[in-house]
């Protein structure tokens, strides 16, 4: 393992690298209004293989992400924010004439935090082509790390195919299903069956995992991921905590029992923590234990990638969990390092956005919108 989180990797093996999308997360700092009615966000670096390099990056690890940005000042923002927090941006190259994709949410607490992706028809990141990979690099990493999303268009699917084919160390399949980026269940199905027998592990909630597989039970779904081909199947399930299993041992994590802020980012909390136990060489249960706290602390928290925690944070949660405490959001906060690998210009990580009683989710008809007339904002 190299030094915690200051630098480049330069010259050394990268312990993991990821591979797919990336963008802005604008979130709202108010929270359980719709974002028709939110007026005050939040902007930090987001996309879910991004925010797995940022979490194992919180752990010491080598990390590095090959995506793609727009060439316009959210990517700049981008590569700073990678670099801010020790992850290597030496693959994200711009795409001219596409805009860094933003995503939106909303948070409605404890369970319910809608997206919306602001990347159609297409996204930079999903302009990687096959032939400007570093195939050595990706076979040269400890772990690669590959998801379902960048299979769901061409040229990102050949050439996550091509990246998926050239690794030989971990390969890492994160099942990341989301409907609104494929033309059918059907198609990421088939996908997904053509980069399984690539993966070492297989990790994906229960409806990526009913997706993959067929199968919206946790002990099923991971026994069908076994059988095809899989070393070791984990099926996070939020606040249920996760099951995983190589064949020979299954570990049912518990949850970790937080306040909820954001659910968002839990999973590539636990992506990243996850890596770091393999990285390790912990036995599967250390591994989950560990990883089921991260991503709890992240769901106790706004933002995905800045909240990533460090494994110094994760193991006073799993000792307050012990104790039979559940971590508060104002707790949650007070963990994270006051100095650290975030980007110097961010600033700090609120505790939780404001909860508002402003007017409900759906407030039914309101006075019409008199828009301005010219991009200022300016009526004439
Ligand atoms: N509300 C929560 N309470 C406690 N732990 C959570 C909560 N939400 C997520 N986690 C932890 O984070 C892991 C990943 O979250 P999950 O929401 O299942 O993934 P994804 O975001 O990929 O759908 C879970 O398996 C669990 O360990
Ligand atoms: O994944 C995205 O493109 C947006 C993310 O930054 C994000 O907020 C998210 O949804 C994280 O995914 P999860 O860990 O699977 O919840």
């Amino acid at each position: 393992m190299t030094e915690p989180t200051t630098g480049l990797v330069s010259g050394l093996v990268t312990e993991l690298i990821t591979m797919g999308r990336i963008g802005v997360d604008v979130y709202p700092l108010q929270s359980g209004l719709s974002l028709r009615h939110v007026e005050t966000f939040g902007k930090y670096l987001g996309g879910s293989p991004s925010n797995v390099a940022v979490a194992a990056a919180r752990h010491g690890r080598s990390s590095a992400v090959i995506t793609r940005t727009g060439a316009d000042p959210f990517g700049e923002f981008l590569h700073d924010a990678l670099r801010g927090f020790g992850v290597d941006d030496r693959y994200v190259t711009p795409v001219a004439g596409m805009p860094t994709p933003v995503t939106f949410c909303e948070l409605f607490p404890p369970d319910d935090f809608p997206l919306y992706f602001y990347r159609f028809p297409t996204a930079p990141d999903l302009q990687i082509h096959p032939e400007e990979l570093d195939l050595s690099a990706i076979a040269r990493a400890e772990i690669f790390w590959a998801t379902v999303t960048g299979l769901c268009q061409e040229p990102s699917r050949s050439a996550t195919l091509a990246a998926l084919g050239a690794a030989t160390g971990t390969v890492v399949l994160d099942l990341d299903y989301r409907p609104m980026f494929w033309a059918s269940r059907e198609e990421a199905a088939r996908f997904v069956r053509q980069a399984l027998p690539h993966a070492t592990v297989a990790v994906g909630n229960l409806e990526e995992c009913a997706v993959a597989v067929g199968s919206h039970d946790a002990e099923s779904a991971a026994a069908l991921l076994l059988a095809a081909g899989v070393k070791i199947a984990i099926v996070k399930q939020g606040p249920d905590g996760v099951l995983a299993t190589d064949g020979v041992t299954t570990v049912v994590g518990p949850p970790v029992p937080v306040e909820v802020v954001n659910g968002l980012g839990a999973g590539d909390a636990f992506g990243g923590a996850l890596c770091h136990g393999l990285l390790s060489g912990w036995d599967l249960e250390r591994t989950v234990r560990f990883a089921n706290a991260a991503g709890a602390i992240v769901a106790s928290r706004l933002s995905c990638a800045d909240a990533m925690p460090t494994s110094a944070e994760v193991e006073a949660v799993l000792e307050l969990a012990g104790s039979g405490t559940t971590l508060t959001a104002a707790h949650s906060a007070s963990l994270a390092p006051v100095s650290g690998p975030a980007p110097s210009s961010k600033p700090p990580e609120s505790s939780r956005p404001v909860p508002v009683a402003g007017p409900p989710r759906d407030p039914g008809p309101v006075p019409a919108f008199d828009p301005p007339t010219n991009l200022t904002g300016e009526r004439s």
